[in-house]
């Protein structure tokens, strides 16, 4: 029992207070207050568990000390029904999630709970703090190989890295989620390893959607999903990702398989960050953020990392709010990643799907000495091409076509084509589109704008070259035919 135990450091009411066990003294939305006996306060960062009415469980997260007997932390779940006087037990350790086999083919929320319906997971499975550091920077390993996806104008201009970082940035419908959603659609299943996909502040239905898909397409098995969705508080949202992400260490760290991990939307993390932050009575910095958000980013982001034996592949999407790609969140976000996807609002409007901005998009892997010459020529070659067609743009608007040059009407002509051949009609999307979802090689995709670029395609008319694969290789040869 503590010395101090009733002394004047702790309130009469909480006299009873042992070892690890205190009450709750105050509680507003989602920041809870509770006593403990002085000396014995839980760590930052650990959970501390309230059994509610019926088999109810409350988690809160310590967040201050706020004096020697008082934490203040944030819960995960809604704290209706919470109240002052209530026992909470310090579980002497951050959240711990299930790991390892038997979270595949399940549907978590961020403390691990099942929220499929399914069995509860048997006490003998693998748990994890969802708090562990990075590996070290000597342990982590740099992918220099393609992850290819089917999808031309990502292949082409912003491949994404096996073991490497990846993510799509986007305004609000844009088409992050199906782009995601086509990815896991396209990679999932031709992916050996495990997936474990992190459904941050999103939409719950959207959620559940995928995981019937996933159950459809037969990679339920080898999946994970764990969702702290819009419709739930804060803390879940904000605790989430590492929770996933714990999931994927495990995978990556003690069966050395390798892990694609998926988070939608990554925003929604810093977002929650924020929140929390404003609950707690943190002072905002930089445009309402909280005063750690590169920290909190990059704690995030600099665990998901590769290792000797095993890669972690991640594929996110953020949401760029208000389209404002200076948004600190959205900045800070780039600095960590492999490949940026950059989806733009412009090409959405026209309905040149997938809306990837051909300029905008970047990857490190855009190096002859990674590459190759071919691919690497190929993509500076249509980057160079579309982005003198923008320049033209202006002159087109204000003076017509006919007062470009002949070599410039060509080019603009070539840009048109390429722009829309760079289109692509997806799988996710037939249902609406009605148009079947097509996967097209590297090679091909490799061919096909060569001969674009070089001219095969002049006497196509653009439309034929709008949401296709391929080029069809009858279709550029007649018009060939037909133009010589
Ligand atoms: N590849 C595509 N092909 C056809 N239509 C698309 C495509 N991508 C997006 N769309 C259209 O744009 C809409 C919005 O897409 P999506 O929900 O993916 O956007 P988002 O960026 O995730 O939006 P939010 O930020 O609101 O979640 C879709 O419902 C669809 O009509």
């Amino acid at each position: 029992m503590p010395e101090n135990q009733g002394s004047g450091d702790v309130p009469d009411d909480h006299a009873d207070a042992v070892d690890g066990v205190g009450h709750v003294v105050a509680v507003s939305g989602s920041v809870v207050d509770i006593v403990f006996p002085a000396g014995r306060l839980p760590a930052i960062e650990n959970a501390v568990e309230i059994d509610m009415d019926g088999d109810r469980r409350l988690t809160i997260e310590v967040q201050q000390h706020v004096d020697p007997t008082r934490i203040r932390g944030v819960a995960m779940q809604e704290t209706a029904g919470l109240g002052g006087g209530m026992i909470a037990r310090d579980t002497g350790s951050p959240i711990r999630v299930p790991a390892g086999e038997s979270v595949l083919g399940r549907l978590l929320n961020v403390v691990g709970d099942p929220i499929d319906h399914g069995p509860a997971f048997a006490a003998d499975v693998p748990r994890l703090p969802i708090h562990r550091k990075a590996p070290k920077i000597g342990d982590r390993t740099a992918g220099r190989d393609m992850f290819l996806t089917g999808i031309k104008v990502i292949d082409l201009l912003a491949p994404l890295v096996k073991g490497g970082k990846a993510a799509m940035f986007g305004g609000a419908g844009v088409g992050k989620t199906v782009l995601i959603m086509e990815l896991i659609r396209s990679t999932v299943e031709h992916h050996s390893g495990i997936s474990v996909f992190a459904g941050i502040g999103e939409r719950s239905r959207e959620g559940h959607e995928l995981w019937q898909d996933l159950k459809r397409s037969g990679v339920l098995a080898r999946t994970a999903l764990v969702f702290g969705q819009m419709n739930e508080p804060p803390g879940a949202r904000w605790r989430v990702g590492m929770s996933a992400l714990t999931i994927a260490e495990y995978f990556r760290d003690q069966l050395d398989q390798n892990v694609l991990l998926l988070i939608d939307n990554v925003f929604r993390f810093v977002q929650a960050g924020s929140e929390v932050s404003g609950l707690l009575g943190r002072l905002p910095s930089r445009v309402g953020y909280q005063p750690t958000l590169s920290t909190e980013i990059a704690e995030l982001q600099e665990r998901i990392a590769s290792v000797r034996n095993a890669s972690v592949t991640s594929i996110q999407a953020v949401y760029v709010p208000a389209d404002d790609f200076t948004d600190p969140a959205v900045a800070e976000t780039f600095t960590h990643l492999d490949s940026s996807i950059v989806l733009s609002r412009d090409m959405a409007a026209q309905g040149l799907y997938p809306a990837i901005d051909p300029l905008g998009s970047s990857s490190v892997l855009l190096d002859p000495s990674l590459i190759g010459a071919e691919h690497y020529d190929t993509a500076e070659e249509v980057r160079r091409l579309i982005e003198h067609y923008r320049e033209l743009q202006e002159i087109i608007s204000l003076l017509g076509m006919e007062e470009l040059s002949a070599a410039d009407r060509t080019a603009v002509g070539r840009a048109r084509r390429l722009i829309r051949f760079l289109t692509q009609p997806f799988a996710v999307t037939a249902q609406f589109t009605g148009m079947q979802g097509v996967s097209v090689s590297l090679d091909d995709t490799l061919k096909d704008c060569q001969a674009i670029l070089r001219g095969d395609a002049d006497a196509m008319p653009e439309s034929d070259l709008y949401m296709i694969g391929a080029l069809p290789d009858g279709g550029v040869g007649d018009t060939v035919k037909a133009a010589s």
